[in-house]
C-alpha cells in the first residue's frame, strides 16, 4: 500500500496543511503534519464553541466507526508554548489513500488561544516516534507506526515547497520528485525525534565549515533554528541585519540581498536559496523583515524546520533496525 497527500502552505509558509479523512462517513480535516511530535489531535465537538473560530471539528457522534477509549486523556505543549488537551477515540483515518481502521484520534476539549486564532488549522498529525505520544494511561501509536507494516516500504517522504503546494507520500519514494542521489544519515530516535547530525555549513560561496551539530527534522516548525554561532556568522554577511530581541530574533532590511545557506548531510551539500531566508515583514510598511534562520539557543539541539526542509526532498525511513533520514536535491 502507498499514498500521497497534499501539503498546502499558509501565508509565508508558516505551516503546511494536509487534508485527512476521519470516520464513517469521512469527515475531512486539514491537519498540520508534524515530524516533531507524535499525537494526532483534532478540533472537535467536545470543545467549547468559544474556542473554535472557523476550524472544522471532528464529530465522533456522526461517525459510525468511532469508539471512545475509556479513561484515556492527552495534553501537549508545543515549542511556541501553544497547548491542547482532550479525550481519545479510535476511528478510521485515511491520509492520501493510506487508511488505518483503529487510529487513536485525540479529540480536543481545550486549546490555547494560538490554536483558536489559526482558523485554517484543524489539528496536528504527529509523525515523530510513538515513544513521545502523550496519551495516558496507555500511550497510543502514530498513524505512521500503525500503517508501516502495510506500506510497500516503511517510510514516508516530505516534498515541501516555497510558497507552493507540495506532498507527503507514504510507503513509496517517487523518483520523479528529486534529482541525483539520496544521501542517508542515521537517526538517533532515543528522544522520540528524527534527530541526526548536520555535518557542517557554508554561507553563500564562503568555504564550507565542517563543524557538525545535532538537529531534528521538524516539519511542524516554520523556521530553521541553528546554533547561535552559525546564525551570527550568517547575518554578519547581511548589511543592516541585527538581533532585535523585541522582535524575537534577527531582522534585516526587506530589500537585503540574502546569501544562500549551505548545510551538509554526510558528504553531501544542500543549499537553501537566500530568498527562502527572507521569511516575512515584521512591520506594516514592509521595511524590516524577519529571518528564516534563527538561533537554537536554549533548546539543546537545532530544529531543522520548513525553511530548511523545503530546500530538499526528505525521506523519513523506518524500514531498517536503525531509522534514517534521506536528503536529495530537487
Ligand atoms: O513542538 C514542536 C514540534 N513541532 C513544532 C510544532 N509546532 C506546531 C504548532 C502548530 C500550530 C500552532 C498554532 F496554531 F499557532 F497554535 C502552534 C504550534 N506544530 O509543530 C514544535
Amino acid at each position: 500500500d502507498s499514498g500521497s497527500a497534499r501539503a498546502s502552505p499558509e501565508q509565508y509558509d508558516i505551516q503546511y496543511l494536509t487534508p485527512v479523512e476521519i470516520g464513517t462517513p469521512p469527515q475531512t480535516l486539514n491537519l498540520d503534519v508534524d515530524s516533531g511530535s507524535s499525537d494526532l489531535w483534532v478540533f472537535s465537538t467536545e470543545m467549547p464553541a468559544s474556542s473554535v473560530k472557523g476550524q472544522a471539528q471532528y464529530d465522533p457522534s456522526k461517525s459510525s466507526t468511532a469508539k471512545r477509549v475509556q479513561d484515556a486523556t492527552w495534553n501537549i505543549t508545543y515549542g511556541d508554548n501553544s497547548y491542547s488537551e482532550g479525550i481519545v477515540y479510535k476511528d478510521v483515518v485515511n491520509v492520501g489513500g493510506v487508511s488505518f481502521d483503529a487510529q487513536a484520534v485525540e479529540a480536543a476539549t481545550a486549546v490555547s488561544q494560538t490554536f483558536t486564532t489559526d482558523a485554517n488549522d484543524d489539528g496536528l498529525l504527529g509523525l515523530a516516534f510513538s515513544t513521545i505520544n502523550t496519551v495516558q494511561p496507555s500511550q497510543e501509536k502514530t498513524f505512521f507506526d500503525n500503517v508501516a507494516s502495510e506500506l510497500d516500504a516503511a517510510l514516508w517522504t516530505a516534498d515541501l515547497k516555497y510558497h507552493k503546494s507540495g506532498c507527503y507520500d507514504f510507503g513509496v519514494i517517487d523518483d520523479s520528485k528529486y534529482t541525483g542521489q539520496i544521501t542517508y544519515t542515521d537517526v538517533d530516535s532515543s528522544d522520540g525525534f528524527w534527530m541526526f547530525d548536520v555535518s557542517g555549513y557554508g554561507i553563500g560561496n564562503n568555504t564550507f565549515q565542517s563543524t557538525s551539530f545535532q538537529g531534528i527534522a521538524d516539519t511542524g516548525t516554520t523556521l530553521a533554528m541553528l546554533p547561535a554561532q552559525v546564525v551570527k556568522a550568517y547575518y554578519k554577511q547581511v548589511r543592516g541585519a541585527k538581533l532585535d530581541n523585541s522582535q524575537g530574533g534577527y531582522v534585516f532590511p526587506c530589500q537585503a540581498n540574502l546569501p544562500s545557506f549551505v548545510y551538509g548531510v554526510g558528504n553531501a551539500r544542500y543549499e537553501i536559496p537566500g530568498q527562502y531566508i527572507n521569511y516575512a515583514p515584521v512591520d506594516n510598511d514592509g521595511t524590516t523583515c524577519f529571518g528564516g534562520i534563527q538561533s537554537d539557543a536554549g533548546i539543546g539541539f537545532a530544529i531543522l524546520g520548513d525553511i530548511l526542509l523545503k530546500s530538499a526532498f526528505v525521506v523519513f525511513d523506518a524500514s531498517e533496525n536503525v531509522p534514517r533520514l534521506g536528503f536529495a536535491k530537487k
